[in-house]
């Protein structure tokens, strides 16, 4: 099977991240018997046209617009910028900041959680033991001959997504230069759509719905099978090898103390565990949080916000005890409808998405349990309170492979994009893994006690050694030995009490090393006790939030044209999260207004109302209009002739352009009301009656 080269590399760069949706795409699209039966659900949420009409941004035109505008641009770019880098000019920080502060309203005053800040610069063996150190890698190849450097799994999505893409249009177009598998040729720049056989089509979809569960062996096999190579020079990539993300530093003059930057803000508030509980006075349960940059050392970072080396996360550690997950406000979310992928679904090969009400969702066990729906709900609410799409929203179940070993389950909540579907707030069950290893390692006693009412009695077996004869005999491996004895299972217990029992003695294997215990050193004993304080290791369910990655998603969904001009460009932003509420304008340069701009902007300001001021003289009433619209901004209030003969203004509604008349003090307690969210711009028209709009 030859592979010539489909596309350019900047159609790579900007296909890279896409991820299933081309699957889906294909569903709609192919008439074959065979995959219409294959792909099986019965709720889909999106029909395939519904999501590809959404997609469909001009992207370009995007980029340009938040670039003239300073939303954010690629840092350090006069010196030639460093890819996943980027500097967020006063729109972008405001829109992060604004961002940030409804999370914070959102999850931390609202559900009572302990904030916190901690230190970027973590010393490695912190980090060797969460287990970043051997475990925090993504898998990269390399172009065997240029060297040039691929993240393994992004490769494989980008080019099976460009073959079912050019499959697809074949379809549609009748082009059918049908060949055995895949046959591309580019004919004077001009792309030749090749159809491929339904079987491969079923493959590639079985293959991109579980790409995030391969590992190396798999994805290397992949890319031999289907012959995966740079696009950009059609030479074959070597074998995927792991590449560890953490930037790596030494801490202080010495250089012997090696550190790193964070990779997550999870490890401060772990390591600080037993301090949060006793501010939290010993109650359970409770949560921490904490916002603050990480870093990672992505392979390729591409796409934009999206894939960045340096970032803004937001993460909630919930601390709850493992025999009880219940939440007491569960009932404030069980009614609410989300779009799930659970993983059985991707391991059958699909993306088809189920709506379902939470509380079904737990009580069927698709999500474990309550605390971890409680927040899938709270993180829905929160992404559509900012001004993300509810139909272009869904939480993805992580695969068996995907999940960390530790964790019992993991959803994604996954906002759709042009660049596809991305994981933008991952929220997962990590068990007490966290608080155990840390424990372990400093003998710090991360866990909480619990005073019983009733004392818990019950049985276990316990190790009693002969000091007498244990300590002469072992001499000084006899204390790693007792700590083994005692760190044993009651099942492994059992098992060594039977073979004293039936051949008068066990062996232990401890750190290499096998030692033989008879009846002499040990014996292995029934006993009662009873409890008047339960000791245990709370698990933690981490919803943790990529505030870059939403950024960009709430900017894409917030985007559009004005019917008509496709050069107008419009940001819907809602009050809550737009960076300015308000816009303060001269109808024209005329000297008599400029005293009520400056009146007009000082009293909101003093309430605590952004408000931008716009009186450049060059430039028409609509111009301005239309520029400031390009920041988002939702009310504008206008100053004009009438202004100076009755004291009024006007106020403009930015997406239906209506606009009202009413006193400066009338205009200025809506705004405030709008912006605060206490009453909406329908409900302004029902009391107001619209005016004829100055020409825009
Ligand atoms: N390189 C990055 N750039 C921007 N945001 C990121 C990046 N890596 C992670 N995030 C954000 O941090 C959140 C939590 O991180 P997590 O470790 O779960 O991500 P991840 O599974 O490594 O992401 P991915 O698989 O996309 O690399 C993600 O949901 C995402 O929003």
């Amino acid at each position: 099977m030859v592979y010539f080269r489909l596309f350019s590399p900047s159609k790579f760069s900007k296909t890279i991240f896409s991820s299933k949706t081309l699957v889906k795409k294909h569903l709609s699209l192919s008439s074959s018997q065979t995959l219409n039966s294959y792909f099986h659900s019965s709720k889909i949420l999106h029909t395939n046209s519904e999501m590809e009409a959404s997609k469909k941004i001009d992207r370009a035109a995007l980029d340009s617009v938040l670039t003239k505008r300073f939303f954010f641009v690629p840092s350090f770019s006069i010196y030639g910028g460093v890819a996943g880098l980027y500097d967020y000019g006063p729109i972008g920080s405001a829109l992060q900041q604004n961002l940030i502060n409804i999370w914070r309203q959102h999850f931390v005053v609202e559900e009572d959680m302990l904030e916190m800040d901690g230190a970027i610069i973590t010393p490695a063996e912190v980090l060797k033991t969460s287990g970043h150190v051997d475990k925090f890698t993504d898998f990269m190849c390399n172009d065997s001959l240029t060297n040039e450097i691929f993240r393994a799994d992004h490769l494989v999505e980008a080019i099976l997504e460009e073959r079912l893409e050019s499959d697809q249009l074949a379809r549609q177009l009748g082009d059918l230069t049908l060949q055995k598998n895949v046959t591309v040729k580019k004919q004077k720049g001009v792309k030749v759509h090749v159809k491929l056989e339904d079987q491969t089509v079923v493959e590639y979809s079985e293959i991109l719905a579980q790409i995030d569960n391969y590992g190396k062996e798999k994805l290397h096999e992949i890319i031999i099978k289907h012959d995966i190579r740079n696009p950009a020079t059609n030479n074959t990539v070597t074998p995927p090898v792991e590449f560890n993300l953490m930037f790596d530093s030494s801490i202080g003059p010495t250089g012997h103390l090696k550190g790193y930057l964070r990779p997550e803000t999870a490890q401060s508030q772990f390591v600080n565990f037993s301090r949060l509980l006793e501010f939290n006075n010993q109650k359970m349960p409770f949560a921490s949080a904490m916002v603050g940059k990480s870093f990672r050392n992505e392979i390729s970072p591409r796409s934009g916000l999206l894939r960045v080396r340096e970032f803004n996360m937001a993460e909630i550690e919930h601390y709850v005890d493992p025999e009880n997950k219940s939440h007491p406000k569960f009932h404030e979310v069980a009614d609410l409808s989300i779009s799930l992928l659970p993983a059985s679904t991707q391991q059958s090969g699909s993306t088809n998405i189920t709506q379902i009400t939470i509380g079904e969702a737990v009580s069927l066990k698709i999500i474990d349990n309550e605390t971890l729906g409680y927040f899938i709900g709270r993180i829905y609410l929160f992404l559509v309170k900012v001004g993300i799409d509810k139909n272009r929203l869904r939480f993805r179940q992580h695969m068996s492979n995907e999940m960390a070993h530790y964790a019992c389950d993991c959803w994604d909540a996954e906002i759709h994009s042009s660049y596809g579907w991305i994981e933008c707030v991952g929220c997962a069950d990590r068990s007490a893994f966290d608080l155990t290893v840390h424990s372990k390692k400093t003998k710090e006693k991360l866990c909480v006690r619990e005073n019983l009412e009733t004392p818990r009695v019950y049985d276990a077996l316990v190790p009693n050694t002969n000091k007498k004869v244990f300590g002469p005999k072992f001499k000084q491996s006899a204390k790693k030995i007792q700590e083994k004895l005692e760190s044993l299972t009651q099942l492994e217990l059992e098992e060594f009490k039977t073979s004293l029992e039936s051949k008068g003695s066990f062996n232990l294997e401890l750190d290499g090393q096998s030692f033989e215990l008879t009846k002499e050193l040990l014996t292995i004993d029934m006993q009662t006790f009873k409890e008047n304080i339960r000791e245990y290791t709370p698990n933690v369910i981490e919803p943790s939030f990529g505030i870059g990655r939403i950024l960009y998603s709430l900017i894409e969904h917030s985007y559009y044209t004005r019917p008509g001009d496709e050069l107008r460009a419009v940001f819907s932003f809602n009050p809550l999260i737009a960076p300015f509420k308000v816009l303060v304008l001269p109808l024209s340069n005329n000297a008599s207004f400029s005293s009520y701009l400056t009146d007009i902007a000082r009293s909101l300001r003093k309430m605590g109302v952004p408000a931008r001021v716009d009186d450049a003289a060059s430039a028409s009433i609509g111009r301005r209009y239309a520029r400031n619209d390009e920041l988002g901004i939702p009310f504008a209030i206008t100053v004009d002739f009438q202004t100076v003969k009755d004291q009024t203004i006007t106020l403009r509604e930015r997406d239906s352009t209506n606009q009202i008349r009413g006193s400066q003090e009338e205009i200025i307690a809506l705004v405030v009301k709008l912006v605060n969210g206490n009453t909406s711009w329908s409900d302004v028209l029902q009391t107001h009656k619209t005016i004829e709009q100055v020409s825009e």
